[in-house]
This record gives C-alpha cells, structure tokens and sequence, in this order.
C-alpha cells in the first residue's frame, strides 16, 4: 500500500531541491487551482477580476493627467503678462481629473482586499470540506502509513495559505495590464528604455528565486519534525495528557524536545533570512542604478528641449512605476511558482485514491446471512511491518455464530476484526460471504451491516446522546431508538446522572462538559452497537473497563439481544468467553485451536491451559 501512496506522489516528495523545470511545471496546477475558486463563488470571482481590471489603467491615466497638468501649467505661466492666469479652466479640470482617479484608485484597492478576503475565506471553508470528505474515502492503512501523514499534514497547511496565492495570481495580472498601459507610453518615447528595465530587474529576480526556493526545500524537509512540534505542543498542554504529563513529570522533558527542534529549525531559518536579505539588498541596489541611468537620460533631453516638462514626468513616473510593477512581478513570481508546488502538495493528497473501495457491479448484500463467514488461507501484513500479523488462517463463523477470539496481546485479534469488516483486505487467502469474496459486495452495504465496537473506540467531545447514535448517525434524531440502546448497554444509568442527561456535553475540551469514568464511558460506547441492526455484531474487549456485576449484565443482555444474529466477542476474561458458542484461540496470527469451551477444555490444550491459569487466580 505504501507503495501506492508513494506511486502518487511528485517527483518533488523525494527531493528537495526544484529546478527551474519543476517550478514551471507547478503552474500547470494554476487552471485547476483557479477552477475550485471559480466553484467557490463566480459572483466573488467575477467581480474581484473586473475590479483589479479597472484599477489596472489608474497608474497609466493618471500619470497622463499629470503630464497634461504639467505642460499646461507650461503653457499658461508663459503667456505675457500674467495672462495666463486668467485661463485657468482646462487646468482645473486636469486636476479635478486626477483627484478623481485617485479617489477611485484607492476606493477600488479597498473594495478588491474586501473581495480578496471574503473569497479566501469562502475558499478556506471549501478546501477544509474537500479534504474531509476525501479523507473519509481513504483507506485506514494510508492513514498509518508516515509518507501519507507529511502529505497530509502539507495539504492541511494549505487550507489556510491559499488566500495568498489567491490575491498573488489576481494581483500578478493586474500589475501586468498596468505595465502593459504604462509600457505603451514609454515604447512611444524610446522603445530601449522597456529593455534597460528588464536588466536593471534580472538580478533581483534571480536572486528572489533561489532564496525562494532553498526556503521551500527546509520547509518541505521539515515536514515531519513539523509534526513532530505540533504533536509535542499538543500533548504538553492538552486536558488529555495533563493527568500523565503531572504525575509522571513530563513537561520538562517534552519542552526540552520542543526547545531542542524548534531551535534547530530557527538557526537554519535564520541563516537562510540573513543571506536573502543580505543579497536582497545588494541586487535591489543594481536596479536603483538601472533606473537612475535611464533618469539621466530622460533629464538630458528635456534639458536639450527634445521632449516637453510634462513628457519629462509622464516618462520619468511611468519609468519609475514599470520598474517597480516589472519588480514586484518578478519578485513574486518566484512566491508564485513556490505557492504552486505547494498546490502540488494539496493535489497530490487528492490524487491520492483508495485501494479499497465497492466493485463496479456490486452484488446484493445477503438479508438475512445463510452460511456465513468463511476465512480461506487468510494472511496479512501491515504496511509497515516485516511481520505477518495473520498467517494461514482458516475458519468458518456460522450465521447466527457467537464466536469468542482468545489469544495473548498482539495475537491478531483485533487485526482479524478489521478483515472482516473491510478496514483491510488480505494480502493472502480471500474472506467469503455466503460463498463470495468479500470483496464482491457493496462496501457501504458491509459496513452497514457489521457494528464494531473498537477497544479504542473514540470517546467524541460532543453530546452523551451523539456519543450513543454515532453508531447509526442517520438517526441521531430518533431519541427513542437512543434511549433503547442506551438501555441495552447499560449507558441509561450513566446517562440519568448527568445534569444535562443526553443533551450532555462530554468530555472537558468544551464549556460545561463532563468528564466520564472510564466504565461509563464504555457503557456510552457499547451504545452504539445497538444503534443499528447489524447482522454481524464485534465486540472487541467491550467490558475491560466495567465492573464485575456490570460485565455479567452486559453479556446476558448481548446474548439475548443479539440471538440470531452473528457476533464476535474478544475478550480477556474467560468467564465472557466461555458463553460463546465457539471458541478461536489465535497464536503469533496463526489459528491454534477452535471449539466450544467443553471441547477445548476437554482437548486440553492451550485454552484450557490459560482458563486454567485464571480460574486459579480467582480460588
Ligand atoms: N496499525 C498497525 N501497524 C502495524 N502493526 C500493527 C498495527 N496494528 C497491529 N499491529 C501489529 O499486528 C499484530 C497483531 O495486532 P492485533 O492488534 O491484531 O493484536 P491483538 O490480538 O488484538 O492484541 P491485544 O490483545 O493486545 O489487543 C501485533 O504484532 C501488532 O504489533
């Protein structure tokens, strides 16, 4: 699988330098990029791109204006006798003019960040939902795979930074049409001027770009100490470690690691920051010297008369204005090219595609189930394991089965659980179902008809009465299905003592939640195995948490509540299962021994042993 994940991956996940090539390539992401702002909002969309259009032709017609001021001043202070005073109208109306675009220019600059900021946010919403929803497609084992994380955790940061990106290509496009006007007036003039600008700004843009991109490559090689930083800010400060960081004295040892790696990061960081702007500086300084050069020029001929005042400050503004767009262009273009290879990252994590997933013709799932599961030379292998954690394993579990897994820790209990409920999907051997793979039914449909209840079940921040329906969340709303499964599994009781009963906010991450024991929340979590009417019903160490009297109930009541249906029960403790009607005692992920709990005792093996072992732990 991790094989898969990588196969998605850019060449750049191996790598951290970028060549030129690359960083053109990454503009290929542009379009797809600019697709999901359109689908964001078209109005935002639109009205963002014929505000910036507007504001593109200000820089150029006011600097027009202020050559027309200029030379009519010209004009008017040269006519004998103060005449010219007189005549003042048409100058009026120049300034008023110029007023007026700079009035407009600064309206629509507002009105352009307003739209900017209200598209970001819209898109930040939007990309924040995709990656959900594709996480939610995705396998559990690409989510234990590290390469899949650091792609994740890059797409994650996009969410937020692509606002950025956003206002960069709009506002790239509108400093280009502004050249593109101002550079007209200045090519009518002296075309050679438009090629002296492009060399005065080379070497700042060289420069931009290969510090650009070496900070790309410590961020991106950073990637996994990031997490890293992030996990151990969370768990030295988070209300769930708290109790263990207090008791054991953790919180100088986490520091000391945060202090160590966040040092480390910083020291390399700041190299790269002094060298950029160090060079900054010195590059910046040759395109000073460019646009000086052209200045004399220009001087020179309004000197000799060659061209008017008023073309002396249209060519020297305009000459001064193309500089600095040509540079802000250039410089952030090389921002440009960087902020898409990170889109690289976000689509890449998109790309990514689920290896389990229903087939195109998907056959009806059985209702009720007539022969059962049936485990044919079954074997896997995690991803990032050399170790099989199931190895030729066979077996039948009947329809209407209660079967009982046993073994020691790591024997592959829980691993066989997830087969069976598709979480995986064998390397070796195949699973049927009523004599076809697994494989063959509607992935949805053999989810909805196996309930699992994990041993580490998430204990969600929300409502007592959502912890319970997130077993058939479907029905959050029907409370009397709620309360009965409550009922089932005990939760009732733990429920009634609670102020807000299942209106409940559980757990102390949010205002006025409730912290549960560890029983009681167990009982809230069994709850949701009642929540639909599964076929197969897995329980897996359901009852460590619970009291004695609290276990024989909840196993009493199971039994009766589940007859007819198939279930799977792993646990510990052989007074649960020994109610099973059979019994599978796995070793190192191979079958040792299956039967009733007589047969295994009578066959005297390693069950019987281990009953044995506790049944005299208890005289
Ligand atoms: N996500 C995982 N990635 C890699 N290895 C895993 C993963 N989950 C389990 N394993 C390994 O697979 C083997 C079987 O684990 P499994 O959880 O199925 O055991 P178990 O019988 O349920 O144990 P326990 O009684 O402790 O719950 C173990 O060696 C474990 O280390």
């Amino acid at each position: 699988m991790a094989k898969k994940v990588n196969s998605h991956a850019n060449s750049t996940d191996t790598k951290e330098q970028i060549s030129w090539r690359e960083r053109f390539a990454a503009l290929g992401n542009l379009p797809a990029f600019f697709r999901l702002v359109w689908e964001t909002s078209p109005g935002l969309f639109l009205g963002n791109a014929a505000l910036r259009l507007i504001r593109a032709a200000i820089p150029a017609a006011t600097l027009y204006v202020g050559k027309l001021i200029v030379d009519q001043v010209v004009i008017l202070s040269r006519q004998p006798g103060g005449a010219g005073a007189d005549d003042t109208n048409y100058l009026w109306w120049l300034v008023s003019a110029e007023f007026g675009l700079a009035i407009l220019s600064t309206a629509l600059g507002r009105a352009v960040s307003l739209l900017d900021g209200l598209l970001g946010d819209l898109f930040t919403n939007k990309i924040s939902i995709r990656l959900m929803e594709h996480a939610a497609t995705l396998d559990l084992e690409q989510f234990e795979d590290a390469t899949f994380y650091d792609k994740l955790e890059r797409a994650r940061r996009q969410t937020s930074g692509r606002t950025v990106l956003l206002s960069g290509v709009f506002g790239q496009v509108q400093e280009l049409i502004s050249i593109g006007f101002l550079a007209a007036g200045l090519a009518v003039y002296n075309p050679w001027l438009l090629l002296l600008i492009l060399v005065a700004v080379t070497p700042s843009f060289i420069g931009d770009n290969y510090f650009n991109q070496r900070s790309y490559s410590l961020s991106r090689s950073w990637t996994p100490e990031r997490r890293e930083l992030d996990y151990i800010r969370y768990i030295g400060a988070s209300d769930e470690t708290a109790k263990e960081v207090k008791i054991f004295g953790l919180s100088g040892f986490l520091i000391d690691r945060f202090r160590s790696l966040s040092w480390e990061y910083f020291r390399k960081n700041r190299a790269l920051s002094i060298s950029r702007a160090s060079w900054g500086t010195v590059l910046t300084a040759l395109g000073t010297a460019g646009y000086y050069g052209a200045y004399v020029w220009i001087v020179m001929r309004a000197v000799s008369g060659q061209i008017s005042l008023g073309d002396l400050t249209f060519l020297a503004g305009s000459f001064r204005q193309v500089r600095g767009s040509l540079e802000g262009i250039l410089l952030q273009f090389s921002s440009l090219t960087q902020e898409a290879i990170y889109l690289q990252d976000l689509f890449d994590y998109f790309a990514i595609q689920p290896l389990i997933h229903s087939p195109g013709k998907a056959r009806p799932f059985p209702n009720p189930i007539r022969e059962g599961f049936v485990f044919e030379n079954v074997g896997f292998k995690y991803t990032n394991s050399e170790r099989w954690a199931l190895r030729n394993l066979s077996f039948t579990l009947h329809a209407g089965e209660k079967l009982a897994l046993v073994g020691e820790n790591g024997a592959g209990k829980t691993t066989l659980v997830k087969l069976l409920a598709r979480l995986y999907d064998p390397a070796e051997g195949r699973i049927l179902l009523d004599g076809y793979d697994l494989r063959e039914y509607d992935l949805t449909a053999l989810r909805q008809n196996i309930g699992v209840i994990f041993q580490d079940y998430t204990r969600f921040k929300m409502s007592a009465g959502v912890n319970i329906a997130v077993g058939d969340i479907d029905e959050r709303t029907n409370q009397p299905r709620i309360e009965t499964s409550a009922q089932r599994s005990l939760a009732d009781t733990v429920i009634a003592k609670l102020a807000g009963g299942y209106d409940q906010q559980l757990g102390r991450s949010f205002n006025k939640g409730v912290e549960l024991s560890g029983g009681e929340w167990q009982k809230v979590a069994l709850g949701r195995a009642y929540m639909r009417d599964a076929q197969l019903v897995i329980l897996d160490e359901p009852t460590a948490a619970l009291d004695a009297r609290a276990e024989y109930e909840v196993f009493q009541r199971f039994a009766k509540l589940t007859e007819g249906r198939s279930s799977v029960i792993i646990s510990h403790r052989f007074s649960t299962v020994r109610m099973a009607d059979r019994i599978l005692v796995l070793e190192n992920g191979t079958l040792l021994e299956i039967g009733s709990h007589y047969e295994l005792l009578e066959k005297d093996g390693r069950y019987a042993e281990l009953f044995g072992l506790q049944a005299r732990g208890y005289q």
